[in-house]
């Protein structure tokens, strides 16, 4: 594993993070590409009966279709830039990955809610790397039973790393909450390997 990726020490877990994986200005650079070329989506999600925009734009590429969010995900051939950047993440982690979810949060109005990543065709302990581009965010775990945890807030910087694997999602949840602060754009990329 990549010397920079630190463990979180998590119970029930098996976190590990490094916060400047993709140092500037290289990371400035990722990010535009992906900006221009990404094929951002608009995407609905259905709550209480009603069809509601999604608060982010997502993208997926890879080679096998995903159920996410109850939407089955028809995946885009990778480009050349998530192609660089999947090798970099697999030389790290030392994992391989078929798959990436990208999501991008506009504004501080742009979130995601508390869940796990633990959708069946990810098998039982999936390992999921998660790469931060642009203005930081905050992000937190919450166990899922163990009322006496506090909450884990991480800052996902420009650049950094974030692998989850083992029992991480069967234990815990985690979220990007929405902020009244000014921040500028993020992209996020979370590469998984889908097995079915
Ligand atoms: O934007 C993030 O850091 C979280 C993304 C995430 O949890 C997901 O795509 O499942
Ligand atoms: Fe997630």
């Amino acid at each position: 594993m990549h010397p920079q990726l630190q463990p979180l020490h998590l119970p029930d877990a098996d976190v590990y993070f490094a916060p400047d994986f993709i140092p500037s200005p290289e990371s400035d650079v990722y990010f535009e590409r992906l900006m221009r070329k990404v094929n951002w989506q608009q995407e609905s999600i259905k709550m209480f009966g009603r069809e509601l925009p999604m608060p982010r734009l997502t993208a997926w590429y890879g080679d096998k279709s995903y159920t996410y969010s109850g939407l089955q995900n028809k995946p885009q051939p990778w480009l050349p830039v998530l192609l660089e950047l999947r090798q970099k993440v697999e030389q790290a982690t030392g994992h391989k990955y078929n798959s990436v979810l990208l999501n991008l949060y506009r504004t501080g109005q742009d979130s995601m809610g508390w869940h796990a990543d633990d959708e069946p065709e990810l098998g039982p302990q999936p390992s999921i790397a998660s790469l931060s581009l642009g203005g930081e965010r905050r992000f937190a775990f919450k166990h899922r039973t163990r009322k006496d945890l506090k909450s884990v807030p991480l800052i996902l910087s420009d650049g950094s790393l974030l692998l989850m694997q083992g029992p991480t999602q069967h234990h815990w949840l985690h979220q990007v909450p929405k902020t009244p602060k000014t921040v500028q754009p993020r992209i996020n990329l979370t590469f998984r390997d889908v097995i079915a």
